[in-house]
């Protein structure tokens, strides 16, 4: 089964289209305006993407009407709570939106990956990504990992991506010792904080596609 990606964060025309030429599967725009990559749903909605790539919202905590309004604007194929949702909330959301709801876990230790367990039913789809330092004013896209090895034989309770930390130099081991088939990517690809590198999607991308 092939290797497929989700480019996190996108907000500028050059980006989104390397993503797409590159064959990334999802594209992801954040909505949260404490991150650098913080975008507009209309903006996000102004870049045009094939069918077959999916576009992916990225959201904390969010306000009902935020969520609604950004699906429609920004033409969402899935949303992703980066929060504290609870199960309840995701199924509720789920349901309200009609769009699948992925649910980021925060992982540092094995009892962190079976937490997810919890969403079974509620989301339909769970992110594994790094748990961030106490204090840290993002839950994403900081660019840590964590031990991947937590993963291999994991008794899984929905589909899931892997998250955290990823770059084209790890991505080889990242696959080969958690078994994801599908990726999420955000840091790895920039050149600082919010600025996405073209060449660095392209590394990334074609990386993943040698899997
Ligand atoms: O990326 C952000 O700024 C962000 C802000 C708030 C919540 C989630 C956020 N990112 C979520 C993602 O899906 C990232 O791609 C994921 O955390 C991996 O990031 P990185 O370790 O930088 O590759």
């Amino acid at each position: 089964m092939p290797v497929s990606a989700k480019i996190c964060g996108l907000s500028t025309p050059d980006t989104v289209d390397a993503a797409i030429r590159h064959g990334a599967a999802y594209l992801g725009f954040v909505f949260f305006p404490k991150s650098p990559r913080d975008i507009a749903p209309e903006r996000a909605g102004g870049f045009g993407s094939p069918a077959h790539v999916g576009r992916v919202g990225v959201f904390v905590d969010p306000e009902e009407d935020l969520l609604a309004y950004a699906v429609r604007a920004a033409r969402l194929s899935a949303v992703q709570l980066h929060g504290a949702e609870t199960p309840a909330r995701v199924a509720a959301l789920r349901q309200r939106l009609g769009v699948p709801v992925w649910k980021a876990v925060a992982v540092r230790t094995r009892a962190d990956l079976d937490a997810g367990r919890a969403y079974r039913g509620a989301a339909d789809r769970l992110l594994y990504d790094a748990k961030p330092p106490p204090g840290a004013d993002l839950p994403g896209g900081l660019g840590l990992r964590f031990d991947w090895s937590l993963l291999d034989g994991f008794d899984h309770p929905l589909p899931w991506l892997l998250s955290g930390g990823l770059d084209a130099a790890s991505v080889g081991d990242a696959v080969g010792i958690s078994g994801a088939r599908l990726l999420d990517i955000s840091s790895g690809v920039e050149r600082a904080p919010g600025v996405k590198d073209v060449d660095k999607i392209a590394t990334f991308l074609q990386a993943t596609a040698r899997l």
